[in-house]
């Protein structure tokens, strides 16, 4: 049952909300400032929404600010001064509460018509502003409507938090959820565009399967790893004998998906005589598996993904138009990339970074810090806070660490290009958190105390532009220009060319990491085992060698195999 806090002088709006509204606790009421402080400290993390009321008939000690030398050395008669403090005592009593609870819900409420202190309630950023009519019906009616909306609203966030695809607040993307919502229920299928990264198995496996209220599995292939001999036998299944080496009857993923979801991911890649095959399954639910006299059915939702223009492979005689049409074109969903979501950009950082600070990685390095700094160390369930801005969080609950990202942090991340959208994304979120924490934790002398806003606040953990810009620098201009292939005469102190064996159809993030671990690798043999000196060539910094360590780790090098390489 949600907790809500009355602040108030008096009794009446009290008894109104607990007559009117039995369905929610209402904590014992605060009547000043000193009550309001020691209320949320005494339920700290349980108050759900506060009302507040502005006018205050309190004594004069008991009224904000603290200190009233100033206004009354501005002259004038104290007694007015004092009566403006009790008619406005609501706004400094939240401006109070911004300061210790930034997010904390408040719906501040009068009897009269105050419109100035309006304004000033809107800048507090109070939810709401109330006037009350000495109705009690209406007035419990006005005040239900606020507090169950407000509620309803942090609900659904704490939902939309839990979901494993962040979708954000835009009207396109909200938008493009209600579409998939209903592609989802009905029996066509769907198909999902993007680039690479834009989350398109992400989402058929987290929200069209889950919606599709099928019982069956979801089954996922991937038509660009799978070389075309095999797709055959993997998509409709073999019966023994069917050929040499068919040793035993296999199902495929046909069968295997029966009654619920098959998610074929790069479907451009399909030849042209399976598409056929496919054809006879979206129209009849039938197929044949490879050697097999008889037809067998199945019934899937298809849910299929692509990286290329359809349309355009249809025109080039790639890909069969009966097909085409039959998975449904005229509905096909385009999931953008992180460069056309700068409107919620801020958002998509804070969410992504909330998310990598779970990753168990990041976990134990949060636990080793709070450890050494004699935080309370942040359980599985903790969440972090993570803020961009210049603003640093109010000491607040002592159990809350909060990742700050300074904006020039968030100008540098916001203007990369993003190539491989959210999947790149989160990976340099995580070395980000990673690569601070390592410094953090074993040369926090570099940490200057500017940097975290006010010194020696243990609590924040700041994600500054200078490693911000290490990560991003290597993605984005290539630093070595690539040898023309054989008139460059390769000087074995020098130069070295890499070679990386490519399958069809390989990510851009397995392309890259092969090469980083390559290069890594090497370097690694050049500086006879000195991670430092590697920092020193790669980051310009002799003591990031735990980072390059890390990144080697990440990468899957054994280190203790090049060591051994190495000696030998
Ligand atoms: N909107 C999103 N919310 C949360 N995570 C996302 C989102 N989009 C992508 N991701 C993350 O990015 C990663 C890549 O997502 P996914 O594999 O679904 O992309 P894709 O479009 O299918 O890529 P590809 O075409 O390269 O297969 C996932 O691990 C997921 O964590």
């Amino acid at each position: 049952m949600p907790s809500i806090l009355i602040i108030d002088d008096e009794d009446n709006y009290l008894e109104l909300c607990r007559r009117y509204m039995p369905e929610h606790s209402f904590l014992p009421p605060a009547r000043n400032y000193r009550e309001t402080a020691a209320a949320l400290r005494r339920y700290a993390g349980q108050v759900d929404l506060v009302l507040l009321d502005v006018h205050f008939d309190i004594p004069d000690v008991e009224l904000l600010p603290h200190d009233k030398q100033p206004l009354l050395a501005r002259g004038g008669d104290p007694a007015k001064v004092f009566e403006r403090l009790r008619r406005s005592q609501g706004l400094y009593i939240l401006d109070q509460i911004r300061q210790s609870h930034p997010d904390l819900p408040v719906i501040v409420m009068t009897s009269r018509d105050d419109l100035p202190l309006e304004a000033d309630a809107e800048r507090l950023r109070a939810e709401d502003y109330t006037y009350l009519l000495a109705d009690d019906y209406l007035d419990a009616r006005a005040l239900k409507l606020q507090i169950d909306g407000i509620l309803a609203q942090r609900e659904r966030h704490v939902a939309a938090a839990s979901e494993p695809f962040y979708w954000g607040n835009s009207a396109a993307m909200i938008g493009l959820r209600r579409r998939l919502g209903i592609l989802a229920r009905g029996r066509l299928p769907v198909i999902i565009q993007g680039a690479t990264g834009t989350g398109k198995s992400l989402v058929a496996r987290e929200f069209i399967h889950p919606r599709s209220e099928r019982a069956g599995p979801f089954v996922a292939v991937d038509l660009s790893t799978l070389p075309n001999d095999l797709m055959a036998a993997h998509l409709f299944g073999v019966v023994k004998g069917a050929y040499t080496g068919a040793t035993s009857s296999r199902e495929g993923v046909l069968a295997r998906a029966s009654g619920g979801t098959l998610f074929l991911d790069e479907i451009g890649n399909l030849g042209l005589e399976l598409q056929k095959s496919l054809l006879l399954v979206l129209q009849e639910g039938a197929y044949r598996p490879i050697g097999a006299t008889k037809e067998l059915q199945t019934d899937i939702k298809l849910v299929v993904a692509t990286n290329e223009n359809l349309a355009a492979m249809v025109r080039a005689g790639r890909f069969r138009e009966d097909l085409y049409m039959r998975l449904n074109p005229a509905t096909a969903v385009t999931l953008p990339g992180l460069r056309e979501r700068r409107d919620d950009f801020q958002e998509l950082l804070e969410w992504f970074m909330r998310r990598v600070t779970g990753e168990a990685y990041n976990r134990d390095l949060l636990a080793q810090y709070a450890e050494q700094r004699d935080l309370p160390i942040p359980g599985p369930s903790d969440v972090l806070t993570v803020t961009v801005g210049r603003s640093i969080p109010p000491r607040g609950d002592a159990r809350r660490m909060h990742v700050i990202l300074h904006p020039s942090s968030f100008k540098l991340l916001q203007e990369f290009d993003w190539p491989g959208n959210f999947r790149q994304f989160e990976m340099t979120l995580s070395n980000l958190l990673t690569f601070t924490l390592v410094d953090l934790v074993d040369r926090p002398e570099r940490i200057e105390p500017e940097d975290l806003g006010e010194a020696g606040r243990p609590d924040i953990i700041p994600i500054l532009p200078r490693t911000v810009s290490d990560l991003l620098r290597p993605m984005t201009a290539p630093s070595v220009t690539e040898a023309p292939d054989d008139d460059i005469a390769i000087d074995g102190a020098d130069l070295a060319r890499l070679a990386i064996v490519l399958r069809p159809g390989e990510s851009l993030n397995a392309v890259s990491c092969a090469v980083e671990r390559q290069y890594l690798e090497h370097l690694y043999e050049r500086c006879v085992g000195d991670l430092g000196k590697m920092g020193e060539i790669l980051l310009n910094d002799a003591g990031a060698g735990r980072k390059i360590q890390l990144r080697m780790n990440q990468l899957g090098i054994k280190l203790r195999r090049l060591k051994r390489r190495g000696d030998a």
